[in-house]
């Protein structure tokens, strides 16, 4: 299933629009590019339901938040609700401020298909104690299993939770993922970009959006591995990183380490 969204994802090339915010607006177009897609970046209110309509999925990350983007987070999520295209929240750091707190129950209600965040993020997000208020997580994966779970539950999505073991969820159904690399928390915008990726997935996988999310987590996993091979820190493992998932091929996607929790 995997290797055969991958190839999807290359022949169609989907174009994703993305709401994300100024510090990953390139690293994700740039990922999006290398693993085979077409990015949008966008955030003006006066198009943004218009370019919701002919993309195949939407992304909505609130980084960098502002009451303008909001609002363009708002009529993007209606406006693909009700072309039925999947869209894909990542709620960064949505713990650190009350105005943060506001926007996330908003657009919580505007039915996301799938989140993707860190461990600190979805335990907040399920009403606990989280280890970190930033964007970098605080919190190991296992302990935000819980709250994947009951989150996926309560609000009919996808959640993947993403650290040095990844687990995803839709509450009936999980996985674990392994693999990556402990220098990918050290290159910014990765989480984010990853974000971009399961939409990407997600826009060729109509109707599943559990397989598009394992799928996205297993080619980062891949590729992360791959770059982590000859690099000597931070900045040769990030354009490293853009080479492997470039060269990414379906036999790796299938080979990465999923297994059923
Ligand atoms: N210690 C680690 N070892 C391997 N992969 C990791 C590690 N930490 C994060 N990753 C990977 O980095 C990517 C971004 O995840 P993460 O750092 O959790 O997101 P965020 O940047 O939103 O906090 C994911 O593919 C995840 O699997
Ligand atoms: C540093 C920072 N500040 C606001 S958004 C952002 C990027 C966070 O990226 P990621 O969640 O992928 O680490
Ligand atoms: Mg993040």
């Amino acid at each position: 299933m995997r290797a055969e969204l991958f190839l999807r994802l290359r022949a169609e090339k989907p174009l994703v629009l993305n709401i994300t915010n100024f510090v990953a607006m390139n690293v994700a177009a740039n990922v999006l590019l290398a693993a085979g897609a077409s990015p949008a970046m966008a955030c003006a209110p006066e198009e943004i339901a218009d370019l919701t309509a002919i993309s195949g999925a939407l992304t909505v990350n609130f980084g960098t938040l502002n009451a303008e983007w909001v609002v363009a987070m708002r009529l993007a999520a209606e406006a693909a609700n009700r072309a039925g295209r999947p869209w894909v929240f990542d709620p960064v750091a949505h713990q650190a401020t009350p105005y943060r707190g506001t926007v996330v129950a908003q657009l919580l209600r505007l039915r996301p298909a799938i989140i993707r965040a860190n461990a600190s993020e979805i335990i907040a997000l399920a009403g606990g104690q989280a280890g970190a208020a930033g964007p970098d997580a605080g919190d190991a994966v296992e302990a935000a299993e819980g709250a994947a779970r009951d989150l996926a539950l309560r609000l009919g999505a996808v959640v993947a939770v993403t650290g040095a073991v990844d687990f995803v969820t839709d509450g009936a159904r999980a996985c674990r993922i392994a693999g990556g690399s402990a220098l990918m928390p050290q290159v910014t915008a990765l989480g984010c970009s990853l974000t971009c990726l399961v939409g990407a997935f997600a826009a060729v996988a109509p109707g599943d959006p559990f397989e598009a999310s394992v799928a996205a987590l297993a080619a980062f996993a891949a590729a992360g591995a791959a770059a982590e091979v000859g690099a000597s820190g931070p900045g040769s493992f990030g354009w490293r990183f853009l080479d492997e998932l470039a060269a990414l091929t379906p036999a790796a996607v299938a080979g990465a380490c999923v297994v059923p929790a």
